[in-house]
């Protein structure tokens, strides 16, 4: 393998993507194989392709059958591959026979590629043989002294090292210095299944130093796939561009946070359970997941918080948060302007539980990072706050996106950036924003009009202005937004109820109107 990196562009009006070429078996449980390689890559942000050597039945209980593909069509596949693809990296697993190897090692002499990780699948988790003892001559005399890492596990260390038993963090710094000496340029002996370890120990030797990598290890049953999904994440880093011990180690902590991610879901009735990089758990393990999508109609009521009004009564922003809800609000924002982040977040968590079980959306004011923090439903940004094309970016495609307008113009760049509802205001003058210019009805219905998007109106609107502002008749209006209305009110409750009963009335006089 060559030592020094090429450039990634040769082109430089072209845009190389960093590309990882697996040589792996199909497992049809999709845990590991083929399938943990392509969402690893894909997780790291490389293209990955997929050169099959074998398929397997196989799931959570076990290998239930293994269909070896002839060597002849996996040179076939890795012809095709290398010879168009420019590959950076080579990633191998399953190579279930010595008549594969041969192929690939012809391959990797005439297409030469910038790194070779091996990672020496022999048996899988549930104890299946994936490739026989005939393969460890293969192993060490061809693929090992091309590799620039190997990642065997405590078995895999042990069969290549002609079966002696490897049982503490010692007998693998062992281990990794005689797997060195066969030839690869780095060594990972993976401690996944050492006994006895309240870490997750691996021990990494790059022929002068040796590195003992930790992390928390994760209680779960979901570890299948834990080993491909490294030396995915290790390749994918390489074709990067990363040296292999930053590679490494970045892939360990992405293997680790999967675990996490992945650790509650049940999948299939056997003893090991699939990981998955790919997943976000956290509103699935809450088990009361929103509605993915978008609803207009919950701007109807839009509850805003405030966290001096509710110092000023003495009250929590969940107790607000559950009145509002239990008085008719249909979403509910959380404005905390002077909170702390981790008192904000700890609130927002809270208010998500108690709008999770109503069924109410929850929007985080201006803060995209406690937003994704708490798994929020979306955010509300203004003018100066993060752009909405970035915030879409970072949240992903299915949380909202609210921005403030007050001019058709910035209504128009609110649709361009993928914002699914906007707010318009200050209607009315009010407290609660300082310097605020108010837009007035007139102004309102002008971005009315203009907007391609829903529109919540806000700005100084109580229960005494409400049926005149959803009386300016455009049918995009679909609600209005309030902060002290019911938060700087004694009773957040009877406020709230004052307020639904108001919107009923001008909702059901629009009705008749058009009628
Ligand atoms: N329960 C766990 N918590 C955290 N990390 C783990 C856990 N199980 C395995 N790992 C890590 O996952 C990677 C794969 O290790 P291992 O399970 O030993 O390999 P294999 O899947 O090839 O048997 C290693 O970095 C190991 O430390
Ligand atoms: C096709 C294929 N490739 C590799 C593994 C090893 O994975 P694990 O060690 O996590 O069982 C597997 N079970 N199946
Ligand atoms: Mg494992």
């Amino acid at each position: 393998m060559q030592e020094d990196k090429a450039p990634m562009t040769s082109d430089h009006s072209k845009l190389k993507i960093p590309h990882v070429l697996t040589v792996a078996g199909s497992d049809s449980g999709a845990g590991a194989g083929i399938q943990a390689d392509i969402k690893a890559c894909a997780a790291r942000g490389v293209y990955c392709s997929t050169v099959i050597t074998a398929v397997t039945a196989q799931n959570t209980v076990g290998v239930q059958g293994v269909n070896v593909v002839p060597e002849d069509f996996v040179g076939e596949q890795l012809k095709s591959v290398l010879s168009d693809m420019e590959v950076d990296v080579v990633k191998t697993g399953m190579l279930p026979s010595i008549g594969i190897v041969n192929v690939l090692n012809q391959s990797l002499r005439e297409f030469p590629v910038q790194a070779l990780v091996v990672d020496p699948v022999m048996v899988s988790t549930s104890g299946d043989v994936l490739a026989g003892p005939s393969i460890l001559a293969g192993f060490r005399e061809d693929l090992l002294p091309l590799a620039d890492i190997i990642t065997p596990n405590l078995k895999e260390a042990s069969a290549l090292l002609g079966g002696q038993q490897l049982e503490t963090v010692s007998d693998m710094r062992s281990a990794a210095k005689l797997l060195h000496d066969m030839g690869p340029r780095n060594v990972l002996v993976k401690g996944g299944d050492l006994p006895d370890s309240l870490d997750a120990v691996d021990v990494f030797f790059d022929g002068q130093d040796f590195y003992e990598l930790r992390s928390s290890r994760i209680k779960t049953r979901n570890t299948h796939g834990t080993g491909c999904s490294l030396a995915s994440c290790i390749a994918a880093e390489l074709a990067k561009g990363s040296p292999m011990l930053q590679a490494v180690k970045v892939a360990k902590r992405h293997v680790e946070s999967g675990l996490d991610y992945s650790k509650d879901f049940v999948i299939g009735n056997g003893v090991q359970g699939p990981f998955d990089l790919l997943f976000r758990l956290k509103s699935y393990a809450q088990n009361s997941w929103r509605q993915v999508g978008f609803n207009p109609n919950d701007l109807f009521l839009y509850a805003v918080t405030d966290s001096r009004m509710n110092k000023k009564w003495g009250r929590s922003i969940t107790d607000a948060v559950g009145a509002a809800i239990e008085g008719g609000a249909t979403i509910v924002q959380l404005r905390e302007k002077d909170v702390e982040t981790q008192g904000f977040l700890e609130a927002a968590k809270a208010c998500l539980k108690i709008c999770r079980s109503h069924g109410i959306p929850l929007l985080i004011n201006d803060r995209i990072d406690v937003a994704i923090a708490c798994d929020a439903d979306g955010v509300h940004v203004g003018q100066s706050d993060m752009p909405a094309r970035i915030a879409r970016t970072l949240l992903g495609p299915e949380k909202i996106i609210g921005v403030s307008c007050k001019t058709p113009e910035q209504a128009h760049q609110a649709w361009i950036d993928g914002a699914d509802y906007i707010g318009c205001g200050g209607v009315y003058p009010t407290n609660t924003k300082e310097n605020n210019l108010t837009v007035g009805l007139d102004g309102l219905k002008a971005v009315c009009v203009a907007s391609k998007l829903p529109v919540v109106a806000i700005g100084g609107i109580s229960a005494s202005n409400a049926c005149s502002v959803m009386q300016i008749g455009v049918p995009n209006l679909k609600g209005v937004a309030v902060v002290s209305t019911l938060f700087d009110r004694e009773s957040i409750l009877t406020a709230t109820r004052e307020l639904h009963v108001v919107l009923q009335e001008a909702a059901s006089m629009s009705v008749q109107r058009t009628h």
